[in-house]
């Protein structure tokens, strides 16, 4: 493991009675780095992070942090970590401020450097506004931002952010995906639970997916996309073709499959260095005027699809 291994996670095994819900799972995540979880529900993103932070016992493997081998007492190591978990979990009697307050009194005892750090948090995610609130009286995406101030205001190295937009405003949204940004630039590694792949596509800088508790791919986006045979797919606005154009498509080497409804041609491609040059090629023989011309590369969605032989399930 090189010294710069913030996360090490071994042969992880954890079963609920006769499911695996994590299967032999293997990660390694580097200082610096915004690592994605990507799988749908159920996959075992929450299980993984849960045994990362020693909050659940595992029937086998091992988790290093930092370098060195964690367990339920490893007090040391968990104060470097900052945890914003699914679901909020916040105190409903307290202020806005009092539940930072709180949550940094866990780790930092000087009031006055307590104050400060809690200044920071809540002026981080942008609810100085609403400092004297009770949780209950800010909407979702307020009380998620709220969350995310609980879980950073001790300035942890290592950030773990469990599907924190799920069911947050856009605005919010884009807020939280920016805010983690602004952690990671400003030197904390980041762990991105999402069964969102765009969200996942648009921070994370690597990207382990996971079915049933295993990876199955894992890479930069565009390494994920390169290792799976689906291309782009490719929309031609152009005049009707005749049926022998759309055969002539249809059978070129780079097509999946080619169809032609209310003015456009759709079609989807393998992976090809000149796909579309050799689709209009074909319309250009032909004789089929074009106009506008849409290319849309691969998604992390076919990616999982061609793995796993399903969808995402992606609801963003
Ligand atoms: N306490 C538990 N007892 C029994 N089964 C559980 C328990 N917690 C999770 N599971 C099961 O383990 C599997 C993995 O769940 P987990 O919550 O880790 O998935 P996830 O990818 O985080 O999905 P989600 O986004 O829905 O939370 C699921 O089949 C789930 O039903």
């Amino acid at each position: 493991m090189s010294a710069s291994t913030i996360v090490s996670v071994d042969n992880l095994v954890k079963r609920y009675g006769s499911l695996t819900a994590v299967d032999h799972l293997t990660l390694n995540i580097g200082e610096g780095e915004v690592f994605g979880l990507l799988g749908p529900n159920g996959s075992g993103k929450t299980t993984t992070i849960n045994c990362i932070l020693q909050l659940l016992s595992y029937d086998h493997g091992q988790v290093e942090l930092f370098g060195r081998r964690a367990t339920p007492t490893s007090y040391d190591l968990k104060r470097r970590v900052g945890v914003v978990p699914q679901e909020v979990a916040v105190f409903n009697e307290l202020s806005v401020r009092e539940n930072v307050d709180a949550f940094c009194a866990l780790y930092v005892s000087d009031r006055a450097r307590r104050r400060q750090l809690v200044d920071e948090a809540i002026d981080f995610v942008g609810i100085g506004d609403f400092e004297k609130f009770r949780p209950s009286k800010l909407s979702g995406g307020l009380r998620r931002r709220l969350n995310i101030a609980c879980g950073i205001a001790h300035k942890p190295e290592l950030i773990i952010f469990d599907e924190p937009t799920v069911a947050v405003d856009p605005q919010s949204r884009n807020a939280i995906l920016e805010g983690i940004q602004r952690l990671n630039r400003e030197g904390a590694t980041i762990i991105y639970t999402s069964h969102y792949m765009e969200e996942i596509e648009q921070i994370c800088t690597r990207i382990s997916i996971m079915d049933a508790g295993r990876t199955v791919a894992s890479g930069t986006a565009d390494e994920l996309k390169s290792m799976v045979g689906t291309g782009e797919k490719i929309n031609v606005g152009c005049s009707v073709p005749d049926e022998a154009t759309l055969e002539a498509v249809r059978s070129l080497s780079c097509v999946r499959a080619a169809a032609y409804a209310s003015g456009h041609l759709l079609v989807e491609c393998l992976a090809g260095d000149h796909n579309l040059s050799d689709i209009l090629g074909v319309l250009r023989d032909r004789g089929v005027s074009y106009g506008r011309v849409l290319s849309e590369p691969p998604t992390l969605n076919d990616v999982f699809l061609e793995i796993t032989g399903r969808e995402l399930r992606d609801e963003a």
